[in-house]
């Protein structure tokens, strides 16, 4: 059968997505966060998913995206990035991400973060119209489960009093015994055999003793300690020293590459990366400089799953080793995660994941880890279905919304708790 594989339609819903009150170096998550859901339709029926963030600058720069993608083929991705997307500079340029800790924010890396999703959705309605997993479009899988580790953030047991939240399960975790239930029940439920520890909430030592913790309840197993840049160079090697012996790395423990850079020089744990090395352009810098041992893709950010492979490919040139960065966000990128993630040889280290975190999803259903691992899919496409009574419910929360939830703001979310807060100044010790 000869399949229209124009494309006729493209459907964006934006939505707001449950999140408990998960605490970093900037503040609070906030109740419900935004997301971006994208659905490409061929001229045949075949419906594509793209997943990204859902914050204003997102959409208003993927709603002009997507009215120039009615007429063009679904199978024209390089076309896609030829795209030329006038994008505000002023809406990144030299501005702080109020809840991202991703680092650097770019107009193309904007563009970029809008792109991925519509890339993503091409490929599933490739995938789907051809029969093939999306993994077999970007050259076929290497392995059959990808690897993911436990996520484990300190938090309150709720949102502050008088906010409206979704119910949490999972209680406080505050202090090192509180750290250590929270790993034991995501590895009890998930299998999860490395652990990553969200850090820059407290001072140091009180992290260095919560890793500690972690490390007599699991002995031998991978930890990671992320304090998103909060430590000055000397600080960082106090708790390289301190914990060298159990580190698998340490992430992002100083801002910017030349503070990454003078720590790598003098400590052997290995340094990775989320924040340093966000885009193409940050790598020369980095590399030569051996800022960096690990690099953290995102495929949202670096420009969708070809990108991500293109990334890999690089750190696999310089000796780098790679593995994946997340941040709030729903099966549809969970499965395109695991994709492109099946597909990178070079990828020697649990990816991070947060979807644990989220209890609501926008999947008919979830999807399942076994052993810390999920199976990768070869159902044709990403390999997983939308739940349309879901994304309408989801989405009737955004347009109800008074505007306060549509960009995530980690430190306006920690003022409803502590009025005085402000973004600490980096570093903050
Ligand atoms: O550095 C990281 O791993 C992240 O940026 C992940 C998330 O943004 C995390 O820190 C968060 O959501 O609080
Ligand atoms: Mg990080």
């Amino acid at each position: 059968m000869t399949r229209d594989l124009t494309i006729a339609e493209v459907r964006l819903t934006p939505i707001l997505v449950a999140d408990p009150p998960l605490l970093n170096t900037q503040g609070v998550h906030q109740p419900y966060t935004p997301r971006l859901i994208v659905e490409i339709v061929t001229a045949d029926g075949t419906t594509g998913l793209g997943e990204t963030y859902g914050d204003t600058k997102y959409l208003e720069l993927a709603r002009p995206l997507a009215d120039r993608l009615t007429g063009r083929s679904v199978m024209d991705v390089n076309g896609l990035f030829g795209i030329d997307l006038a994008v505000d500079a002023t809406r990144v340029e030299g501005q702080a991400d109020a809840g991202g800790l991703r680092g650097v924010q770019t107009a193309d890396k904007l563009r970029l973060s809008v792109l991925s999703a519509f890339e993503v959705a091409c490929l599933d309605a490739q995938g789907r119209a051809l029969g093939l997993p999306v993994h077999a479009l970007l050259g076929g899988k290497v392995r059959d489960a990808v690897e993911y580790s436990a996520y484990l953030f300190y938090k309150w047991d709720r949102h502050p009093a008088g906010v409206r939240a979704e119910p949490d399960e999972w209680g406080a975790a505050l202090d090192p015994a509180g750290v250590v239930e929270q790993a034991r029940r995501l590895q009890e439920r998930y299998g999860f055999g490395s652990f990553k520890l969200k850090g820059g909430v407290f001072p140091p030592d009180e992290e260095i003793a919560a890793v500690r913790a972690l490390a007599a309840a699991f002995p031998g197993h991978p930890l990671r300690l992320d304090p998103n840049g909060a430590w000055s160079v000397e600080t960082s090697l106090k708790v390289a020293a301190e914990l060298g012996d159990v580190l698998e790395y340490l992430e992002d423990p100083a801002l910017g590459t030349p503070a990454m850079a003078q720590v790598a020089a003098r400590t052997e744990v290995p340094l990775a990366t989320n924040m340093c090395v966000t885009t193409f352009g940050e790598i020369k810098e980095a590399f030569t400089k051996d800022a960096v041992q690990v690099v953290l893709s995102d495929h949202h950010y670096w420009g969708g799953l070809r990108n991500t492979q293109h990334l890999a490919a690089l750190c696999a040139a310089f000796g780098v080793g790679v593995s994946m960065h997340s941040n709030t966000h729903l099966g549809i990128s969970l499965a395109a995660m695991t994709q492109v993630a099946a597909t990178v040889p070079n990828l020697h280290h649990a990816c991070d994941s947060h979807y644990p975190w989220q209890s609501e999803d926008v999947l008919t259903e979830r999807i399942a880890f076994d052993g810390g691992r999920v199976a990768v899919s070869d159902a044709p496409g990403l390999g997983v279905e939308l739940d349309r009574d879901e994304l309408a419910r989801l989405h009737r929360r955004w347009a109800e919304d008074d505007g306060s939830l549509r960009d995530r703001d980690d430190a306006a979310a920690m003022r409803t708790a502590e009025p005085d807060w402000r973004t600490p100044a980096m570093p903050r010790w």
